[in-house]
């Protein structure tokens, strides 16, 4: 099987995430995406919303495409949820399988700070989207070596590739939602009615 893994804070799940999965899905032939919301954000500032606010919206979001499910398991581990470790259980249950870990050229860009960041490239392979116009000739020059050899590994192998989404970037970021809910702005663009209807009810980023 091919499979897309989707990690993300999803505080709160937005258009951009989405139609980026739906275009993942169409290029790379994934039979499956599976969202995976952040348990502890260490790398992040302030904590995001409850984990399980964060996983029901996903769920509401990606219920209309079959190829969507979402995991929690990220948030049932303690502590840190590093995504080598991440890999490493899902691993046990794909041994052979072709794994897609999918992110934004912003992810990347930071991704020589996460940790064992080498080691993740031996479990899975990487796909990026454009993002904010970013570039990948911005990564930190301790990664060109293991991105070039990832940009020329054999294609079809069960990790260590790395593509690059042709797609029409998205301007959409979870913030700039929980600001415009803040200030009481409208959100039609970017977040579904389901999912506001949730956001609504919980009284989430008032
Ligand atoms: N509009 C977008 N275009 C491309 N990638 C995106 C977009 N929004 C999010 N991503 C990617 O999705 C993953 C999860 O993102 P995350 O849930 O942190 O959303 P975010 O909008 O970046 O949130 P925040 O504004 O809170 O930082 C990251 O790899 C990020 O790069
Ligand atoms: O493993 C790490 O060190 C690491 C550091 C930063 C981010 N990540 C993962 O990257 C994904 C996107 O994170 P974020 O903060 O952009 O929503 C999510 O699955 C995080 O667990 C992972």
């Amino acid at each position: 099987m091919r499979i897309g893994l989707f990690g993300g804070t999803f505080d709160p799940i937005h258009q951009g995430h989405v139609s980026m999965a739906k275009a993942f899905a169409d290029e790379l032939q994934l039979q499956q995406v599976v969202f995976i919301p952040t348990g502890e954000s260490y790398h992040k500032t302030s904590q995001p919303t409850s984990a399980e606010h964060r996983l029901n919206m996903v769920e509401i979001a990606i219920a209309a495409d079959e190829r969507f499910a979402v995991s929690d398991v990220d948030m049932v581990r303690k502590g840190a949820t590093y995504t080598v470790d991440t890999l490493q259980i899902l691993r046990q249950y794909f041994p052979q399988d072709e794994l897609w870990w999918l992110m934004g050229m912003d992810s990347l860009l930071q991704m020589h700070t996460w940790h064992r960041y080498a080691d993740i490239f031996k479990l899975t392979n990487i796909a990026v989207a454009a993002r904010n116009g970013e570039k990948i000739q911005q990564v930190a020059p301790k990664m060109h070596q293991l991105l070039g050899d990832a940009l020329s590994a054999p294609r079809s192998s069960s990790a260590g590739q790395l593509r690059l989404l042709q797609w029409q970037a998205e301007d959409v970021s979870s913030t700039q939602i929980r600001d415009a809910i803040g200030h009481h702005q409208a959100i039609d663009a970017w977040v579904g009615q389901p999912v506001q209807n949730y956001i609504r009810t919980h009284g989430l980023y008032r």
